[in-house]
C-alpha cells in the first residue's frame, strides 16, 4: 500500500505506518510516522484513516482552485516558499500547504504562521540547517559474539520477537548451555530457573533481559545513534543558533556523540585504544623484540672469546649436545639478559605490563640461538589481548547506550524541531522579503459580501525586480470590468488578486499592505486565449462558464480578456450574459476587457468599470497609474498618442483633434 504518490507526505508505505491517530497532524507534519504513537491502532486503520485524510485535503484543493490558471497561481505561491527552505524535508512538507475553504484549517495554519513569522532567518541558521536531515532508521544488524538462550518455547518466541539482532537459542538444561558457551562469546540465559547456578563465565543469566534490551544488545541504540551522528549534531546547533529550547541537554547529547564512531563502535576510551594497539601490533612486537634479543646475543657472542677444554668439549660432543648447551653453559648469563631484554621489549611496545607471565612463556628461559617466539603461547597472547578487549567494549557499549537510552525520544524530537523551523524560516523569509502582512478574513456566515479589498498589494510574480514593482490599490466587491491602457498591468492586478486569496486560504500573509476579504469556495480563474478559439474550444469555454453560474457557493471569478476568443460583439453581450448570472448568484468578478463600453450597453444590469489609466507619455512611453481608478473607463493607449499630437504643435493638428473629438462622442 503506497502512500508516497502523494506530495507532502512522506515516502513510507503503510508497513512502515505502526501507528496512526492524527491524520491531520502527520499531513501537516508531511510525514505520517512522525505523528504520536497510540499503540492500539493497526496498521490497515492507520494507512486508512491516512488515505481519507489525504483524499478530503485533495478534494478540498481541488474544489477551491477550479482551472488550471488557478492552479498555476497555487503552484507559484508554492515555489516561492519552496524556494526559501533549505531542506528536502521542509520542501515537501510545505507542499502539506494548501489553499482550504475550511475555517478552522485556515485557522490553524494561520496559528503556525504567526509563530513561524517571528523567527529570525539570520544567515547562521540557514547555514545550519543544511545538514539537518529526518532520522534515519539504521539498517537490521545481526550481532553474532552473544545468543539469548531459554528452556522455555514460549519465552523462545517472545525473544526471537524482541532481539531479532542475535540468535535465540533452546536450552534442555544447564549443561546445554555450558555447551552453547563455546560457540559465543556471551551468552545471556534469560530463565529464572538459570540463577544461581555455576555456569561458567561467559554466562550471564539476566531474566530482566526483556526490559533491557538496551543493554543486551547496546549495538541497536548505538548504530541509531551512529547513523544519525552528523544530523543530530546539526540539529543541535540548530537549536543553539536559533535560541531554540533543546528537548535534552545538548552537552551531554554531544558528549556522548563524542565518544561513538560512525560505525558504532567505541572511541575516546584510552584503555580500549591501549588492548586494540596491542593487538595490532602483536606480531610487529614479538618479530622486534627476538631482534633485540638476537642482536644483543651475536654481539656478546662476537665479543667472547670461549675457551673450552677438551675434554669437556668430547664429553658434551659425546653427548650430542648442540650448540644451544655450549651457550648454556658459557654464556648464561648474556642469554638470561637477552631473554629479559625481548621480554620487556614485548611489554613495553605492547604496553601490557599486566600480561608479563604469558610474556615470559612466550620467550622461555630455554637457551637457543637465534631466540624464537613459542606460537602457541604467541596465540594464547592473543586471545587472552582479544577477549580483554571485547569485554572493554561490551562494557562500554553497554554504558554509552544506558546513557543514551534517555535521549533516544529526544534526539527524534530535535531533529524534527530543526526540520520544523526550516518550514516555519522558509515562510518567514517569503513574509519578510515580500513585506507580507496577514490578511483579514471576515467570518461567513454573515451574507455580506466582503469581496477583496488591497492595499499596497505588490506581485512578486512580475516579471520586474520585486524592488521596482509599483504598489496597488483594488477592491472589487460584486462584479467590475477591469479597462485599461495596453501593458497597464491588468492582468498583472488579476494575479495578484488571485495570489493573494490562494495565500489567505492557505493561511499565509499577503504580499500587501493591508488585505481585508471573505472566504471563497472556489477560485475560477480564466486565462487569457492565445487567440480566437474554434467553434469546439468556444462551445467548451461557454460550456465551463455554464457551469460556472450553475455552481453554489462564494465564487471568486477572474476572467482575462474573454473577448479574444470570438468576434468582439458576440464576446461583449456574452460577457454582459455571464455577468449578469453572476450578479444573481452574489459572486465577486473581475473580467478584464478592452470592451467595457460594449459590455455596459449589452448589459442589463449597472456594471462597475474601473481603469487603469495612463498619466501620461514619457519618452514615448506611457506612465501608468497602476491603481484602477474606480467607476472610470480608462482611456486607451491610442486615444492617448491621439492626444498627445492633437495637442502638440503639429501642422495637421486640425486632423487629429478631429480624431480626438471622436474619442469623446464614439457616436
Ligand atoms: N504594479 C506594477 N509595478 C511595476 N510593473 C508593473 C506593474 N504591473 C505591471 N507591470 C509591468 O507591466 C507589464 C505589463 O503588464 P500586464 O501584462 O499585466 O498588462 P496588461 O494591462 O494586462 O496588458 P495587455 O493590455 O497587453 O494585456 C508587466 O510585464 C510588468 O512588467
Amino acid at each position: 500500500m503506497e502512500l508516497e504518490t502523494v506530495p507532502g507526505v512522506g515516502a513510507r508505505t503503510a508497513e512502515q505506518l505502526s501507528v496512526l491517530d492524527d491524520p491531520e497532524r502527520a499531513l501537516r507534519e508531511g510525514d505520517v510516522t512522525t505523528i504520536a504513537r497510540a499503540p492500539n491502532i493497526s496498521e490497515g486503520r492507520a494507512a486508512r484513516i491516512a488515505r481519507n485524510a489525504i483524499r478530503e485535503r485533495h478534494e478540498d484543493q481541488a474544489e477551491f482552485l477550479q482551472t488550471d490558471r488557478a492552479r498555476e497561481l497555487y503552484q507559484s505561491a508554492l515555489s516561492l516558499l519552496q524556494e526559501r527552505a533549505v531542506t528536502d524535508h521542509a520542501r515537501k512538507h510545505l507542499e502539506t500547504l494548501y489553499p482550504s475553504t475550511t475555517r478552522s484549517r485556515i485557522e490553524e495554519v494561520r496559528a503556525f504562521v504567526t509563530e513561524a513569522i517571528d523567527h529570525e532567518p539570520g544567515p547562521a541558521v540557514i547555514e545550519a540547517l543544511s545538514d539537518v536531515s529526518p532520522i534515519e532508521s539504521p539498517t537490521e544488524l545481526r550481532v553474532r559474539e552473544r545468543c539469548i538462550a531459554t528452556a522455555d518455547a514460549e519465552t523462545y518466541a517472545r525473544a526471537e520477537q524482541q532481539f531479532p539482532a542475535l540468535s535465540v537459542e533452546l536450552v534442555d538444561d544447564a549443561r546445554d548451555l555450558s555447551e552453547l558457551a563455546r560457540g559465543y562469546s556471551t551468552v545471556i540465559a534469560v530463565d529464572e530457573t538459570f540463577a544461581g547456578l555455576d555456569l561458567g563465565e561467559n554466562v550471564r543469566v539476566r531474566p530482566d533481559a526483556f526490559d533491557r534490551v538496551d543493554e543486551i544488545v547496546p549495538e541497536r541504540l548505538l548504530a541509531f545513534f551512529a547513523t544519525n551522528r552528523d544530523r543530530l549534531r546539526a540539529a543541535a546547533s540548530v537549536h543553539e543558533i536559533a535560541g531554540l529550547d533543546p528537548p535534552c541537554d545538548l552537552d551531554t547529547l554531544d558528549g556522548c556523540l563524542e565518544r561513538l564512531n560512525g560505525d558504532g563502535t567505541i572511541t575516546g576510551d584510552d584503555e580500549l585504544a591501549r588492548l586494540q594497539r596491542a593487538l595490532d601490533d602483536l606480531d610487529a612486537a614479538i618479530a622486534t623484540a627476538e631482534r633485540v634479543a638476537n642482536d644483543q646475543l651475536r654481539e656478546a657472542i662476537q665479543e667472547r672469546d670461549v675457551t673450552i677444554e677438551g675434554a669437556d668439549l668430547l664429553s658434551l660432543v659425546e653427548q650430542g649436545a648442540r650448540v644451544d648447551s655450549l651457550l648454556e653453559r658459557e654464556l648464561s648469563e648474556e642469554f638470561t639478559e637477552a631473554i629479559e631484554a625481548a621480554r620487556e621489549h614485548l611489554c613495553e611496545t605492547l604496553a601490557v605490563e599486566e600480561y608479563d607471565a604469558i610474556a615470559e612463556r612466550v620467550f622461555p628461559d630455554e637457551p637457543a640461538f637465534p631466540v624464537e617466539r613459542r606460537p602457541e603461547t604467541v596465540s594464547q597472547l592473543r586471545s587472552e589481548l582479544t577477549a580483554a578487549r571485547d569485554r572493554r567494549a561490551e562494557r562500554l557499549k553497554s554504558d554509552l547506550a544506558s546513557e543514551l537510552s534517555v535521549l533516544r525520544d529526544p534526539a527524534e524530537t530535535l531533529v524534527g524541531r530543526a526540520l520544523e523551523l526550516d518550514v516555519k524560516l522558509a515562510i518567514s523569509r517569503f513574509a519578510r522579503e515580500f513585506d507580507c502582512t496577514m490578511p483579514i478574513i471576515d467570518n461567513d456566515g454573515t451574507g455580506t459580501n466582503t469581496g477583496v479589498h488591497i492595499e499596497g498589494g505588490r506581485s512578486p510574480l512580475l516579471d520586474v525586480p520585486f524592488r521596482a514593482v509599483e504598489p496597488v490599490d483594488y477592491a472589487v466587491e460584486g462584479n467590475a470590468i477591469l479597462s485599461g491602457v495596453n501593458s497597464g498591468g491588468k492582468t498583472s492586478l488579476i494575479d495578484l488578486v488571485g495570489f493573494i486569496v490562494i495565500l489567505a486560504q492557505m493561511g499565509l500573509p499577503v504580499p500587501a499592505d493591508h488585505v481585508r476579504l471573505e472566504r471563497f469556495d472556489s477560485l475560477y480563474y480564466q486565462a487569457k486565449s492565445q487567440g480566437t478559439l474554434d467553434a469546439g474550444a468556444f462551445e467548451a469555454t461557454l460550456r465551463s462558464f455554464g457551469d460556472l453560474v450553475a455552481g453554489t457557493g462564494t465564487r471568486l471569478i477572474l476572467v482575462d480578456e474573454l473577448e479574444s476568443i470570438t468576434e468582439p460583439g458576440a464576446s461583449a453581450k456574452i460577457i454582459a450574459g455571464i455577468l449578469g448570472a453572476l450578479n444573481e448568484q452574489g459572486a465577486t468578478s473581475v473580467f478584464v476587457s478592452h470592451l467595457a463600453e460594449e459590455v455596459q450597453v449589452a448589459a442589463d444590469i449597472d456594471v462597475q468599470i474601473d481603469g487603469i489609466e495612463a498619466i501620461g507619455l514619457v519618452d514615448g512611453q506611457l506612465e501608468v497609474n497602476r491603481s484602477p481608478v474606480k467607476g472610470r473607463l480608462a482611456r486607451s493607449t491610442p486615444e492617448l498618442i491621439v492626444e498627445k499630437l492633437a495637442t502638440a504643435d503639429e501642422t495637421e493638428h486640425q486632423f487629429y483633434e478631429r480624431l480626438l473629438a471622436r474619442f469623446d462622442d464614439p457616436e
